[in-house]
């Protein structure tokens, strides 16, 4: 069988007929990179690959403080940099006013506030608790609005917390109602550490659905205990319709102890190209894609498909 034709089977009624897929690579892939400082070109082609794999909804770069994540500190540069295919949603990370106008400035077509569903994560990610967060993202989503530029939410340690263990379901729920109710247009859930299994991924679904319509969430998954592919099939079946994850596993939260990347898009999308998902994107370039990456960063392919399926190809390294 060859690699892009996963064989498709009767999609049941409950699964979405089309997934929306976003890109993690370059923001949370590299965010978290260890050694060196990656160059703002080698980011600038990630970014511009995977929009020639059909990826439509990017995020590109992240105006957080250089002092907290040194990896993101060339934003702006990467957006002046990249090539702005129509259709293709730029996004980035912006915690604070701050963030803001300088992710307004570089351009991005979207932006993200990221707060947390355990009070321990939110102090070491963002220096605050979560009410603080709260009230800190108003002004970002008012600005945002003025200015027509859609806002995403994301909750962090939805299935659990590398500081504090357990997270209840509600407490992410009430914190995805307080995002959804000051206008992110979109809650994307993230098991920040992998922890999550799949019925507990319902569970906490099926508490997060009672407060935000389901259309309007995403799920974000880490597969550092290999359970993401799992927790998507689990969610999938709730009709969860959009998916964050990362070409060839990158990534990693600096402020989570543990995390190891998302879970690889090249594997997703096998997986949805198995149930006959429709999603745009082309698997054969997504492989190429996180072959070349990889060689860039002297380190080995985390996605089980592009193993299976890629040739063998040598590390390039840093040079
Ligand atoms: C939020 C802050 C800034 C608070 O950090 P703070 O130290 O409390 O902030 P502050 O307002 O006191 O400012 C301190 C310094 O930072 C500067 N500063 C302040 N804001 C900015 C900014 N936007 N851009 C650039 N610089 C900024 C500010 O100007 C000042 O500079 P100084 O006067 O000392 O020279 C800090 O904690 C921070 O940047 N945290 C970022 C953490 C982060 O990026 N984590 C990774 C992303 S989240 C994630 O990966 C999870 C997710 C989303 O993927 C989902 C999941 O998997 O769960």
């Amino acid at each position: 069988m060859a690699c892009a034709d996963a064989t498709a089977e009767q999609l049941p009624d409950s699964f979405p007929g089309k997934v929306r897929l976003v890109e993690m690579s370059p923001r949370d892939g590299l965010q978290n990179e260890p050694g060196r400082i990656i160059a703002t070109a080698v980011k600038v082609e990630l970014i511009n690959r995977l929009a020639d794999c059909g990826l439509n909804h990017i995020e590109a770069a992240s105006f957080v403080s250089p002092r907290w994540v040194p990896q993101m500190a060339d934003a702006a540069e990467v957006m002046a940099g990249i090539g702005r295919v129509p259709g293709v949603r730029y996004a980035a990370l912006t915690p604070n006013l701050k963030g803001f106008e300088q992710a307004l400035a570089a351009g991005v077509d979207e932006v993200a506030v990221f707060g947390a569903a355990s009070e321990a994560f939110s102090q070491k990610n963002i220096n605050c608790s979560i009410a603080e967060s709260l009230k800190r993202f108003m002004p970002v989503v008012e600005a945002a609005r003025a200015q027509g530029i859609p806002v995403r939410g994301y909750v962090s340690t939805v299935l659990g917390c590398p500081y504090q263990g357990d997270v209840s379901p509600q407490q992410v729920a009430s914190v995805a109602r307080e995002l959804y109710a000051m206008g992110c247009y979109e809650i994307s859930l993230g098991d920040t550490i992998g922890v999550g299994t799949p019925l507990q991924a319902k569970r906490m679904l099926e508490a997060v659905a009672r407060e935000v319509p389901v259309a309007r969430l995403a799920a974000h998954f880490h597969d550092t205990y290999g359970q993401a592919l799992a927790n998507l099939y689990a969610v999938l079946e709730e009709g969860i319709a959009v998916i964050d994850a990362s070409v060839a596993g990158l990534g990693g939260c600096p402020y989570a102890r543990g995390a190891s990347g998302n879970v690889a898009m090249e594997d997703v999308l096998y997986m949805l190209n198995g149930l006959g998902i429709d999603t745009g994107v082309s698997l054969d370039k997504l492989i190429k894609t996180g072959f070349w990456i990889t060689g860039q960063l002297g380190r080995q392919n985390g996605s089980k498909v592009a193993q299976a399926c890629g040739p063998a190809q040598p590390l390039l390294g840093p040079s």
